[in-house]
């Protein structure tokens, strides 16, 4: 009767873990992690803004406890991210002076970087997210300090580094909206450029931040079948549904700020009105029968955190606010989703 149990003939089931639940500061959090979940990944201190915030400093901490604790409750660990435009430190790109630095001294720095991370966590993490969100949504290269300094070429490097730290650990691109037909395309392309190069790439992840009303389930289907058709796994990396509008960032700072519109943009601050829990139980339902549908390519269905007052969701784009996009409530109590999933994992 837990997600783990139900689907473990089927797929990982996973979450992200921050750090006060991989030191067990947070104990009901910990808890639900271990009995639950067969998978997890670092919400944020594998970074490398956060693992190594100086050239020559590297801060190992909460990597350690985090891989500690999934050992501990015999998980499956994933590594996220090692080559990544955000969370990333000032210096690995750009000299004192701001300017970018040569093409050698980011090869240097990635694989500095990308070497001494996989190595210390070498046979203890499956895989690694080498690459996050390279594409714009129409297909294009997202114009990067890497790509700025590197061109196309920082991606397959970073691989190629990736594998000679590791040779066992599986490597995966990471990126989202993956139901776009323009990034579709671009991430497409690069697993077949990488496979003719014969540089090893095991999985794509498609995060899977959705909404109510996007993506539609077909088009995501249609990526998950268009990834699998390029021989490799697809995996569900960072899979969350939130209920609450998406501000639209073109409105005017003098709105933005106003009561109203901070009303409009958080609409249910004390719980959920009972018929939108229920049309965000029938959609989240939507989505793990699609995987269970697919479950000969996918091998892995990551959450985004644990329970509701974990997730980022409420704190981005507008902070403060209150979303309710995952599986378990603000007290670490199970939503009727999970128990819908174990009876559709049954039934499958
Ligand atoms: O944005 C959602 C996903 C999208 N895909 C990639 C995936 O990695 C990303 O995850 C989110 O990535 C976000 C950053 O882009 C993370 O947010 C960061 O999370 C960090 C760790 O908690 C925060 O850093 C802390 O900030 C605190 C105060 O601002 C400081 O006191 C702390 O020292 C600092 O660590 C950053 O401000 C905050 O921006 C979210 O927790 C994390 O859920």
């Amino acid at each position: 009767n837990t997600l783990k149990e139900a689907l473990k003939d089927k797929f990982l089931i996973g979450t992200a873990v921050n750090t006060l639940q991989a030191s067990g500061k947070d104990k009901a959090g910990a808890e639900v992690i271990r009995e639950q979940f067969s998978a997890i990944v670092a919400e944020n201190c594998m970074k490398s803004q956060e693992i190594h915030p100086e050239e020559n400093r590297y801060n190992f901490t909460q990597a350690d406890e985090f891989v500690a604790f999934g050992e501990k409750n015999d998980q499956t660990i994933t590594g996220h991210t090692l080559i990544w435009h955000t969370q990333l430190s000032r210096w690995f790109c750009v000299d004192k002076d701001g300017k970018n630095v040569s093409p050698e001294i980011l090869k240097k720095r990635m694989k500095d970087h990308i070497t001494t991370v996989v190595k210390r966590y070498k046979g203890r993490i499956k895989g690694w997210d080498v690459v996050n969100e390279a594409f714009e949504d129409d297909g294009e290269y997202r114009k990067t300090k890497f790509y700025e300094i590197l061109g196309e070429e920082y991606i397959p490097l970073a691989f190629q580094y990736a594998h000679e730290a590791d040779p066992n650990a599986e490597l995966y691109y990471n990126d989202y909206s993956m139901a776009l037909p323009g990034r579709r395309a671009a991430v497409i392309k690069l697993v077949k450029d990488l496979k003719k190069r014969g540089i090893r790439i095991d999985a794509i992840g498609m995060q899977g931040h959705v909404g109510m009303d996007y993506p539609k389930i077909s088009e995501f289907e249609k990526s998950m079948l268009a990834f699998a058709e390029t021989g490799v796994k697809v995996m569900i990396t960072e899979l969350d549904l939130t209920v609450i509008p998406s501000p639209n960032p073109n409105i005017g700072a003098e709105v933005s700020a106003s009561f109203e519109y901070k009303k409009e943009m958080n609409p249910y601050p004390k719980e959920l009105p009972a018929e939108v829990a229920k049309a965000w139980t029938a959609r989240m339902n939507d989505f793990f029968r699609l995987f269970l549908k697919h479950q000969d390519i996918i091998t892995r269905v990551t959450l985004w955190g644990v329970a509701d007052h974990n997730s980022w969701r409420n704190d981005w784009p507008m902070n403060g606010r209150t979303d309710y996009p995952l599986l378990f409530d603000r007290n670490y109590r199970p939503k009727p989703i999970v128990d819908l999933i174990i009876k559709e994992a049954a039934r499958k």
